[in-house]
């Protein structure tokens, strides 16, 4: 579904990839593991579209996303990609149910059938009774827990999520992670999951890790 090759890219003259390949198949949950600065988020950013590499290429589907241009690559990001990371992604004048519809939002759905949607999901990640809160009124794991709502309202076909849990204490990291990857796969989306957390990573299906801008692939963890 995705396959990134060959992948470099520098900053300045920090080098943050220096060949890194991944395959992602359609509904797997593959986590990407690896030391502080060693490259994971540039990954990520790469395969989603976000960050254009130096050389090599990201296809999804069979396309090269800088074949794309920036209206057709930013279609992709709101409609078959979704996004969690690690905090701050809330908007925090609008309540957990109107932080949850706005993609439908943004996509033109009905005000109504948006929010009945986002009902829904909310639900299904176990916060339905925040529906009407702010994000600051809510705990750090609830709102990950919202955010995970927000990710998948659209049914995206990959999920992108930067360290999901590692702002949480165990206990809220385990329960995000549980809901996500059921989540996930109830609804057949691919998960690309960046962490460093051994505990976390033990929910995918395989583990790639990443060294000094370099990608290793690891067999499946269990
Ligand atoms: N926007 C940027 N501008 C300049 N340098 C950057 C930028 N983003 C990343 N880097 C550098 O690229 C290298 C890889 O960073 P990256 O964030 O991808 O690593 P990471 O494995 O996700 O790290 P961490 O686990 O600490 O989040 C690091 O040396 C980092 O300092």
């Amino acid at each position: 579904m995705l396959v990134a090759a060959g992948l470099h890219k520098t900053y300045g003259a920090t080098p943050a990839l220096a060949g890194a390949s991944v395959t992602v198949a359609a509904g797997e949950m593959l986590a990407v593991m690896g030391p502080s600065g060693s490259g994971k988020s540039t990954l990520l950013h790469c395969l989603a579209g976000i960050v254009r590499p130096d050389s090599g290429e990201v296809r999804y589907r069979g396309r090269s996303l800088s074949e794309l241009s920036d209206a057709e690559r930013s279609a992709l990001r709101r409609g078959a990609f979704g996004f969690v990371f690690q905090f701050g992604q809330l908007v925090p004048e609008l309540t957990c149910r109107e932080n949850v519809a706005l993609p439908l939002r943004l996509d033109r759905t009905g005000r109504r059938e948006a929010e009945r949607r986002a009902d829904e999901w909310l639900a299904r990640l176990e916060v339905a009774e925040l529906a009407d809160k702010r994000p600051g009124e809510i705990s750090g794991g609830q709102g990950q827990r919202v955010a995970v709502a927000r990710a998948l309202v659209t049914e995206p076909r990959v999920v992108f999520a930067d360290e999901p849990t590692g702002a949480l204490d165990s206990l809220n990291g385990e329960r995000v992670m549980r809901l996500l990857s059921r989540a996930a796969r109830d609804s057949g989306a691919a998960v690309v999951l960046v962490t460093h957390e051994a505990r976390v990573a033990a929910y995918a299906d395989r583990e790639v890790v990443v060294r000094d801008g370099r990608t290793r692939d690891l067999e499946p963890v269990r």
